[in-house]
């Protein structure tokens, strides 16, 4: 069964229509990639997913439940780690899962949280003391904290070095196999390539190919995900 349909999105801000007509789905338990260019529409679409945002036209089912109707019930399905997140820098590691834990009426264990997201030793440490790395997964382990069906995760791995993001990248392949879908929104085609299942290419607020990483290297007869996105968005 689906987790996610799309079809035939559109939204404009101001007369200017940034998605335009967006169609695609996201199966169970798939880690599902939003890929695009600077203002493709990415975000945009993501927040219609999540009620934030009303779509002018075109329709957004979310675990078989309508966004803009029903966005008090998909807060507490649908997980999202924000953008550049940012909690008291005295906040500890511990009191902010609990803290987010009071929102969701069945939230996840949050000792089970800390060893999965390899936080344990750091359930101490305040918000200011962690390096970018251990934000990402405090940010990761808030997404997860209400044991969402889906996750959302927007520019996962910005700012963090090579090993910290192949750390990330591990943590959310055990999120997916612990059967929550992942949306991963990124511009981080070698991220793409390695993590998702599938992903939509997003260009100009269309898109412009969707299908697994593999499928996409073959249709344009490419070895890397990067030069197949610069050939489907038609700036090869
Ligand atoms: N609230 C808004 N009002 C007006 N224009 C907006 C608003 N939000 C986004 N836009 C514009 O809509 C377009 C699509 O933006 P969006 O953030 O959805 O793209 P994106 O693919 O997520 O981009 P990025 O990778 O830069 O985050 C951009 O040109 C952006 O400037």
């Amino acid at each position: 069964m689906a987790s996610i349909e799309v079809t035939e999105l559109r939204k404009a801000y101001a007369g200017r229509t940034v998605v335009d007509g967006v169609s695609f789905t996201v199966e169970r338990g798939e880690i599902f990639g939003i890929l695009g260019t600077n203002g493709a529409g990415k975000t945009t679409t993501v927040e219609c997913l999540q009620g934030l945002r009303t779509p002018d036209s075109g329709t957004v089912s979310v675990l078989g439940l309508d966004p803009a109707r029903d966005a008090a019930e998909l807060r507490r399905r649908v997980g999202t780690q924000l953008q550049d997140a940012r909690l008291p820098e005295k906040l500890r590691v511990r009191e902010a899962l609990e803290l987010f834990a009071t929102f969701y009426p069945h939230p996840a264990d949050i000792e089970d949280l800390l060893r999965r997201l390899g936080l344990e030793e750091h359930r101490d440490a305040g918000f200011g003391t962690l390096s970018g790395g251990l934000k990402q997964r405090l940010s990761i382990a808030l997404a997860l904290v209400g044991d969402p069906e889906i996750a959302i995760l927007d520019e996962l791995t910005t700012g963090l070095d090579p090993h910290a993001r192949r750390d990330t990248w591990k943590l959310v392949e055990g999120v997916r196999d612990a059967g929550v879908t992942v949306v991963l929104v990124t511009h981080f085609m070698d991220e793409a390539q390695r993590l998702c299942d599938r992903v939509a290419i997003l260009d100009a607020g269309c898109v412009v190919a969707t299908g697994s990483p593999a499928e996409l290297l073959a249709t344009t007869d490419k070895s890397t995900l990067d030069d197949a996105f610069v050939t489907l968005t038609g700036r090869d």
